[in-house]
């Protein structure tokens, strides 16, 4: 069989939690990073990585970088040495801003690696590799598969993956600040354990989300939208957290929550308003003096994309 010497990766950006559904619900949005590899017949190096787009001098160009470590780590699980290629970068999605940006290089490499080695691995296989490699599912889920999941394990630990529906008139809408906040760091200020009202609390949150994003039923979305396990701990780490998110619910937005770890702010907004809901949070956090991009995007509804 002959393989492949050259593949083009595409994966959407992600926003996960949505408020109550901490580390297991996330979405793909309509914002790609690309991974090209290239077999090479000889080089001194593993890898030769360029990297081009957003904030593109800030990702590692050695044997360091996220993609390039799936990449080599589906061929470990292979059994087999990695070839030695060229890897170019072309960066859409702003990093350690909450959108899934490490997912797109676990994901990127991964497919990537599996297509020059001439695709071996189910998606499934794939899946679980992700997210072993990015230690909870909801970003790497959606950025494999597209639209939003909610991703649990069943009885024998194997992810049980669930399409979840979202009605066409709930836009979200990003405001992206020009600072970074790394997922470890916002990870390290959350307890180790909670009290049954807040399980409770975020179980019946979650629940009336799905039914929120599926029905559009806008009473339902702004309760649902509240969260006791993650974000009364985090949205102290993000300046300006609080005027951008009455600035939304003032707009119209159905609410505001942290996207991801952040501190990329999302609101979900219905369609007829969402650029509104966009101006006022991107003037709110400029009036604290913090640079923002802010945009209405869409679903993904694709996930990881390949060209041979
Ligand atoms: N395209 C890329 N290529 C290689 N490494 C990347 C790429 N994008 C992100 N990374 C690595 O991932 C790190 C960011 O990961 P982190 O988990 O902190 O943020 P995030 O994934 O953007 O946010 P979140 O997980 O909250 O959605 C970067 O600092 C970089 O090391
Ligand atoms: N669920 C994760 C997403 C960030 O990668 C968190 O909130 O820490």
């Amino acid at each position: 069989m002959t393989l492949p010497d050259h593949a083009i990766v595409s994966v959407p950006a992600t926003t996960t939690n949505i408020g109550p559904g901490f580390d297991c619900l996330g979405a793909a949005l309509s914002l790609r990073n690309h991974f090209t590899f290239t077999r090479l017949d000889q080089s001194i190096e593993p890898v030769q990585i360029s990297v081009s787009g957003l904030e593109a001098a800030r990702v590692k160009t050695n044997e360091t970088n996220l993609a390039y470590q799936a990449f080599a780590k589906l061929f470990q699980h292979l059994k087999q040495s990695p070839p030695l290629i060229k890897l170019e970068i072309r960066l859409g999605v702003p990093l350690a801003r909450g959108l899934g940006s490490s997912a797109t290089a676990i994901v990127g490499g991964l497919v990537g690696a599996n297509v020059l080695a001439g695709s071996p691995l189910s998606e499934a296989e794939l899946v679980a590799i992700a997210v072993d490699m990015e230690g909870h599912p909801d970003n790497v889920v959606p950025a494999m598969l597209g639209g939003c999941r909610l991703a649990a394990t069943d009885l024998n630990g194997e992810w049980a993956i669930a399409p979840v529906p979202w009605h066409s008139e709930i836009v979200p809408v990003v405001a992206i600040p020009d600072f970074e906040l790394s997922t470890a760091e916002a990870r390290r200020v959350l307890p180790a354990a909670y009290s049954r009202p807040d399980a409770v609390f975020n179980m019946g949150h979650l629940g009336l989300l799905l039914r929120g994003l599926d029905t559009a039923h806008s009473d339902w979305l702004r309760a649902a939208l509240q969260d006791r396990i993650h974000q009364p701990y985090r949205r102290s780490l993000i300046l300006g957290f609080d005027a951008v998110e009455a600035a939304a619910v003032a707009a119209g937005a159905y609410g505001l929550v942290i996207s991801g770890a952040g501190p990329t702010l999302l609101a979900l907004a219905h369609a007829d308003i969402a650029p509104l809901v966009a101006e006022a949070m991107k003037a709110a956090w400029e009036d604290q003096g913090i640079s923002v991009q802010a945009q209405a995007l869409h679903l993904d509804p694709t996930g990881v994309s390949v060209q041979v």
